[in-house]
């Protein structure tokens, strides 16, 4: 379980700290549309005098005039303000989504295999976009609704003290009961956040099986499921909801009586003679002014409940850690790179190990085949080699450097993996192939494609290099797929690759080009091949056999092809048995 953590002010600033002086401005502005604010009535209130009086047209209209136009340059503050404001918001709460996917992309495999994509994109985004309207006016909103305040108060006790008294009271009242229960709909607000983080993880959970969805007649028993969810979301959403209006149906309640109370005594001091109606009116028109600033500070909680709820499930995501420690080993030996197991054992889950005992030897430039039966743990030790996972104990070694003492982006730019789901992202077939990588020419591109067989291909698309691909992968059969995969490995020029070979069979022409791909791959570094065909395996150097987690057999392959009484020959037999049917 993760900390749990306190809001703590420090956190909050680091990200408005960058927008620091946009937000001096909004202030700025704030407070001379709230001066604004405050003119306006007392122009009406001549206004109304002088026409109950001895005013003139000229005075009169003077005064309309001046109204009209404080009114509008008001409306323009107001604009202003709101640019401003959402402005500040998304320049600081972008920061948070970028610390948030940055964070989210270093976390180990182990935590990515508990989370669906659909659950990440909400907590990387909608739960931020749940904080934006705070991170951009509460400060402002709140200081400005505070100035407003004593701005009317003030104002008031100049003209008449009982009056001020009691619109003082409603707000002292009004503000205690709304920070009194602030955090009443924080952990409502919590859940509801959880069960859109939810429904979004099946949404795309969904869509992105939809082959096998669509294929299974499965439609209506996810439509099912989706419902359920729905009803989670409306049902919690509707909770927290109501929890965050309470503050605001309290002060609504109060400000009834305090209007009430404004009035009752304005109209006796009307009728004494103490006040004019256009003073009246502009008592009237105070009060309602000041349900503004307090309704405005109850909106600011409501938003507060709603930002709180999203800043803990962000802070709690920011505070996991990787399993995956980094190492101080900046580089490796240049060159193919030797490989080591020293008895590895290795779980994903802590009750079930996956793989025993695990030890072998490639020295560099060294070919190894990988065999065995799906689950036999073939996958597992390619992963371990990127350093995917953390290993129970045992050490692993690249270039004679235990991987645990290594830079994770020294292994990383020195190992190169193909696996079988090849995935594409949403560019040209050139961002594809160099993986965004802007330093690789055109030249160095084309040379990699022509080696590897696949110049008809890219040909045969419609703008070359800079036809666009879709993300995922639909475009690409299984063939092309794996050429597609060695060509992005190839060209980021490894010295360690793996190569986990699609398990659908590949047509014969296929075959052969994906074969002499390999081989040019292979021509300059150390090379791991797990082989679901043993035809592929025939230019490797060694070949282990897993079984069940255990390697039960390893050894050169030439010695292993020719011992009738090893499993390999077995394997061989079998699969030429298996061709010929
Ligand atoms: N992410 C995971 N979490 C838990 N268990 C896993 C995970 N991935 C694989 N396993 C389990 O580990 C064992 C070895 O899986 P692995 O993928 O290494 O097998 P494999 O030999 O590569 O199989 P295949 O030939 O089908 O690709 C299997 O029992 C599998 O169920």
């Amino acid at each position: 379980m993760p900390p749990k953590q306190s809001l703590s002010m420090s956190w909050f600033l680091q990200y408005l700290r960058p927008v620091k002086w946009r937000m001096v401005l909004l202030l700025f502005m704030l407070l001379i549309s709230i001066a604004l604010q405050l003119v306006n009535p007392q122009i009406v209130q001549r206004f109304i005098d002088q026409a109950t009086g001895t005013g003139t047209a000229a005075s009169l209209l003077t005064l309309a005039g001046l109204y009209i136009g404080i009114a509008v340059i008001n409306q323009l503050f107001t604009v202003s303000l709101d640019y401003l404001g959402n402005d500040v918001a998304w320049r600081s709460t972008n920061r948070i989504r970028a610390s948030l996917l940055q964070h989210t992309l270093r976390l180990d495999m182990r935590f990515h295999n508990r989370k669906t994509p659909g659950e990440m994109i909400e907590r990387i985004d909608g739960d931020v976009t749940h904080m934006s309207n705070f991170f951009g006016m509460f400060i402002v909103q709140i200081v400005g609704s505070f100035v407003l305040l004593t701005g009317i108060l003030g104002y008031m006790f100049v003209f008449s003290p009982p009056i001020a008294a009691t619109m003082a009271v409603f707000t002292c009242l009004s503000i205690g009961v709304m920070f009194a229960i602030r955090n009443l709909g924080v952990k409502a607000s919590q859940a509801e956040r959880q069960a859109n983080a939810s429904l979004f993880g099946l949404i795309e959970e969904r869509i992105s099986g939809i082959e096998d969805v669509q294929a299974n007649g499965g439609v209506p028993r996810l439509m099912n499921r989706y419902h359920r969810a729905m009803r989670t979301v409306f049902q919690s959403g509707l909770k927290a909801w109501l929890l965050r209006i309470t503050p605001w149906n309290v002060t609504v309640i109060l400000f009834t009586f305090a209007v009430t109370a404004v009035l009752l005594i304005s109209v006796r001091l009307y009728l004494h003679g103490q006040i004019t109606i256009g003073t009246l009116f502009l008592f009237f028109q105070y009060t309602q002014m000041l349900n503004d600033p307090i309704e405005q500070l109850g909106n600011q909680i409501q938003e507060f409940q709603k930002a709180k709820s999203g800043m803990n499930r962000s802070r709690e995501l920011l505070s996991l850690h990787s399993e995956i420690e980094e190492g101080d080993e900046e580089s490796l030996p240049a060159g193919p790179l030797s490989v080591s197991f020293e008895q590895v054992n290795f779980s994903y889950n802590e009750d079930q190990r996956v793989l025993h005992d695990i030890s072998f030897e490639l020295k560099p430039g060294e070919r190894l085949g990988l065999v065995g039966r799906t689950g036999s743990g073939k996958s597992s030790i390619s992963r371990l080699l990127l350093r995917l996972y953390n290993i129970d104990n045992g050490t692993i070694r690249v270039g004679g450097v235990d991987i645990r003492s290594l830079r994770q982006e020294a292994l990383y730019r020195r190992v190169g993996m193909v696996t079988q789901d090849v995935q594409l992202f949403d560019g040209t077939l050139r961002d594809n192939l160099t993986l965004f990588n802007s330093n690789l020419s055109d030249e160095e591109v084309f040379e990699t494609i022509e080696k590897l067989g696949l110049r008809p291909w890219v040909d045969a698309m419609p703008d070359g290099l800079d036809s666009r691909l879709d993300a995922g992968g639909a475009s690409l059969s299984a063939g092309e797929a794996q050429l597609f995969a060695l060509t992005r490995v190839f060209l980021t020029k490894p010295s360690l690759v793996i190569l986990d070979e699609p398990s659908s069979r590949l047509d014969a022409a296929t075959e052969a080009t994906l074969q002499t791909a390999v081989d040019q791959l292979l021509e300059r570094c150390t090379g791991i091949i797990i082989a679901h065909r043993l035809s592929t395996l025939d230019k490797v150097d060694k070949i282990a056999v897993l079984r069940e987690g255990r390697m039960i057999e390893f050894g050169a392959r030439e010695a292993l092809a020719q011992n009738p009484s090893s499993e390999y020959f077995r394997l061989l037999q079998t699969d030429r048995q298996e061709e010929l049917a």
